[in-house]
């Protein structure tokens, strides 16, 4: 499949009229053909009218159709074939099995949803039947079913190019609950976005649906976004990316005449908690899988374990030498972009320099391009007294804090922003400890995991992607796994509707064949 650089929008592909750009080759900082050219805002404003016009037709397909059709994107998307890992591989600088294995996750997460879709649990349907004998009042006939919000921006995420982008976890989500999708390309990987893009407008025309249920933009810059994100007709929006960004979508979105949710991804250090049991009896081999997760995809992870927090004590020590150790022999390895390195690079340099951090390790040195990874150790007293330790460093950095007593490591964890997931590595003998920091991590986290690392979200319907703001910009959903579809849906009550008017998912004779609430009880299809 040719990739021509024009934006996609509805079964048309155009030029785009704005800023010429080209996507750099990650390993070599060389740029890579063709030119893109970015959307003008007659473009935005016809990706945003078509999607507003295929909304009503779309959102009503029946449950198999929908399903088909993410199913029909999953599979456009494997016959792309090879070209689409050489070119994400030439875009990103990850390698050829991460990308092969993301692009397993990217057509599996399509199927959940299309599982999902078929089930149809998540339209919530209700039935409260009127009682018209009810004193001192008759009660009317209620009943409820979730709806599509409308159209949805998506921008997709540097460091995951197929799971998180233009047919990632926030555009799968979006279709399955039946909203339209204008994406808005990740600059750093836009051949790549072009050509799952057009595995999508494949799908929609194969599909027989509107051509407006999925439109692709490109940008070098954040004008298209923010135009996107101030149309009256999105009215959602999906992001993984910096909290800068996301914070200025959330901005944009607030300021509308009509203000709209942002559902961002933003920034995570991820606390991993070593509790003392755990520590002595296998510190050295926590340590050295420590280092595999760090350095994993150049750390580009946002669930990378960026904060460890142990008491000092031999068991910590041997957790160090072990993992030091692991660290000074890593490859520096490609980051996604030149900014991204650069940002990396000057995130390492503020540590280098902080008195009250010490270096511990760092990895091989690399080439121009190339994260070399970090670790460093500070004191829970100098970290309560500096906010900047909490940071994110987006790479392979983390920080070691050392804890005088189990006090000091709630006292940080108290300290620290919300975050997507914290990890406590524990034998039994530390679960009185465990228990007592359930309630704090709860408070600040989305995902909480023992004897394990963050890094590699598992795609279900019981995980939790999210976390209380920065790590998202609202703490009450996921961006991964079934239950993200409930972001891009909202409750319609139709009271005392004649039958022939209800939806079927609310009909009396259950067509959907739906679990339903009937009076409030859950109830089977055909009880
Ligand atoms: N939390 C996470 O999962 C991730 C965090 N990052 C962080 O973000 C930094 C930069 O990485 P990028 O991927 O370039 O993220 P970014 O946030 O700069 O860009 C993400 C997307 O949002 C758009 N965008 C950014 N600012 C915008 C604005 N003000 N208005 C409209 N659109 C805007 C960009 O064009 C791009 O499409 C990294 O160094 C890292 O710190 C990056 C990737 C993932
Ligand atoms: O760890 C993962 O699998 C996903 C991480 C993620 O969501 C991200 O880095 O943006």
């Amino acid at each position: 499949m040719p990739i021509t650089g024009e934006n996609l929008i509805g079964a048309a592909a155009r030029r785009g009229e704005g800023e010429t750009f080209r996507a750099v080759e990650a390993a070599t900082g060389q740029s890579l053909e063709p030119a893109f050219a970015s959307a003008t805002p007659a473009d935005v404003e016809r990706a945003c009218a078509l999607a507003a016009e295929a909304f009503d037709t779309y959102r009503e397909t029946s449950l198999e159709d929908r399903a088909r059709f993410l199913e029909a994107v999953a599979d456009a998307i494997v016959a792309v074939g090879d070209e689409l890992i050489v070119r994400c591989m030439a875009e990103s600088g990850l390698p050829r099995a991460r990308l092969e294995g993301e692009r397993g996750r990217t057509v599996g997460q399509l199927k959940m949803f299309a599982g999902v879709v078929r089930d149809g649990g998540f339209l919530e349907a209700r039935v409260d039947p009127a009682q018209p004998e009810r004193k001192p009042l008759p009660r009317p006939d209620l009943r409820l079913r979730q709806i599509a919000v409308g159209p949805v921006a998506v921008f997709g995420a540097s460091n995951f190019p197929l799971a998180f982008s233009v047919a990632g976890g926030d555009t799968a989500s979006a279709l399955a609950a039946g909203c339209p999708v204008v994406a808005k390309a990740h600059p750093a990987h836009p051949g790549t976005s072009e050509l799952v893009g057009r595995a999508v407008q494949a799908a929609v025309k194969q599909c027989g649906l509107p051509e407006g249920v999925f439109s692709l933009l490109m940008d070098s810059g954040i004008s298209v976004g923010q135009a996107l994100v101030a149309d009256p007709r999105i009215t959602a929006v999906g992001f993984t990316g910096s909290r800068r960004g996301g914070v200025a979508l959330m901005q944009t979105a607030a300021a509308r005449p009509v203000p709209i949710p942002v559902y961002a991804e933003m920034s995570s250090i991820n606390p991993v908690v070593l509790l003392p049991a755990a520590l002595e009896a296998r510190g050295r081999d926590i340590g050295r899988a420590f280092v595999g997760s760090l350095t994993l995809g150049s750390g580009q992870f946002c669930t990378n374990p960026g904060l460890i927090l142990a008491l000092e004590g031999a068991g910590l020590d041997g957790f160090l030498e072990a993992a030091s150790a692991a660290l000074k022999e890593t490859q520096a390895a490609t980051m996604l972009t030149p900014g991204i390195h650069k940002a990396y690079c000057a995130g390492i340099a503020a540590l280098e320099a902080n008195p009250a951090v010490t270096t511990l390790a760092r990895g091989l040195a690399g080439g121009t391009h190339q994260g070399q990874a970090a670790l460093f150790s500070t004191t829970a007293e100098a970290f309560l007294a500096d906010h900047t330790l909490a940071e994110e460093v987006f790479g392979a950095a983390s920080l070691v804090v050392r804890c005088p007593d189990l006090a000091a490591i709630r006292a940080v964890l108290e300290r620290l922003e919300g975050q997507l997931t914290a990890a406590v590595h524990l034998d039994e003998a530390d679960h009185d400890a465990a228990r007592a920091l359930l309630p704090v991590l709860e408070r600040r986290v989305g995902r909480i995991l023992v004897n394990g690392f963050g890094t590699g979200v598992e795609v279900g319907h019981a995980m939790v992607h999210g976390g209380p703001y920065p790590a998202t910009s609202d703490g009450r959903t996921t961006s991964v796994g079934s239950l993200a579809i409930h972001r891009f849906l909202r409750p319609v009550s139709y009271q005392d509707l004649p039958a022939a008017l209800l939806p079927a998912a609310l009909r009396d004779d259950n067509p959907l064949k739906l679990w339903r609430r009937q009076d409030g009880k859950l109830t089977a299809p055909g009880a």
